[in-house]
């Protein structure tokens, strides 16, 4: 069989970015799936809102829902200060696999920790695992049904602070409505809507930022 989309485009990243340079494998990465196949990575439009987002949370302790190639993982973690930490969790091996190369070749590798398994099972084990006392900043960015039930379970877990954000993808397409009725509706969050287009495409997307009050 033919190699994997994932495979695809780690084989062009190696091919076209700059070893240690988080930047060129994004850039890599966009010109590929604008370029050559399109990809469910956040991509350029919305890339930039996460940026932003990152850059004004400054987070110590960042949790992703949905490693995929690892592209926001690189766009989040270029933006990290040295001895902030990003965990991201995958249950595709193959992916977590490509993910982990990709990662490696942007050079955030001492950053990045991935794990590979099914969120629901690994969220309650963060505290214990992996030594984390609460998250800063968590973007959730995998199979859509589970954005609620995950969140309810980080509350559960005790893992949000007040203050802690909150970013996920796709709220408009593929949308992710009853965790948007949830987080929307629900006093213990302050969200925000921020209106972009779907990854390489010219059709309506965008992110909800919701900031945990306590
Ligand atoms: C529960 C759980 N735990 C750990 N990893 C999990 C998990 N559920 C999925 N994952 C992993 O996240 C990744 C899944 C992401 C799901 N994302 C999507 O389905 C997705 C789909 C689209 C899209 C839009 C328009 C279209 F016409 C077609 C597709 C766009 C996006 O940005 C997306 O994130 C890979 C998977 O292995
Ligand atoms: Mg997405």
């Amino acid at each position: 069989t033919r190699i994997s989309r994932p495979e695809r485009i780690l084989a062009y990243v190696k091919k076209h970015a700059v070893p240690g340079d988080a930047e060129s494998v994004a850039n890599a990465i966009d010109a590929y799936c604008s370029g050559v196949e399109w990809a469910m990575n956040i991509g350029i439009d919305k890339g930039k809102i996460l940026d932003r987002v990152v850059s004004e949370t400054d987070p110590d302790t960042v949790l992703e829902l949905g490693t995929y190639c690892g592209y926001s993982t690189v766009r989040i973690g270029k933006l990290l200060r040295p001895e902030a930490r990003l965990i991201t969790i995958e249950m595709n091996p193959d992916y977590a696999k490509v993910a982990k190369q990709i990662i490696a070749l942007a050079g955030l590798d001492s950053k990045v920790e991935i794990l590979v398994g099914s969120s629901s099972e690994l969220i309650p084990q963060l505290k214990k695992k992996l030594d984390i006392k609460t998250l800063d900043l968590v973007f959730i960015d995998h199979w859509k049904e589970c954005y609620l039930p995950d969140t309810r379970c980080l509350e559960e877990s005790g893992l949000l602070h007040k203050g802690t954000v909150l970013l996920a993808d796709n709220v408009v397409c593929p949308g992710a409505p009853e965790y948007v009725k949830y987080i929307r509706n629900s006093s213990r969050y302050r969200s925000e809507y921020f209106s972009s287009r779907l990854e390489y495409l010219q059709v309506e997307d965008g992110l909800e930022k919701s900031v945990f009050l306590g």
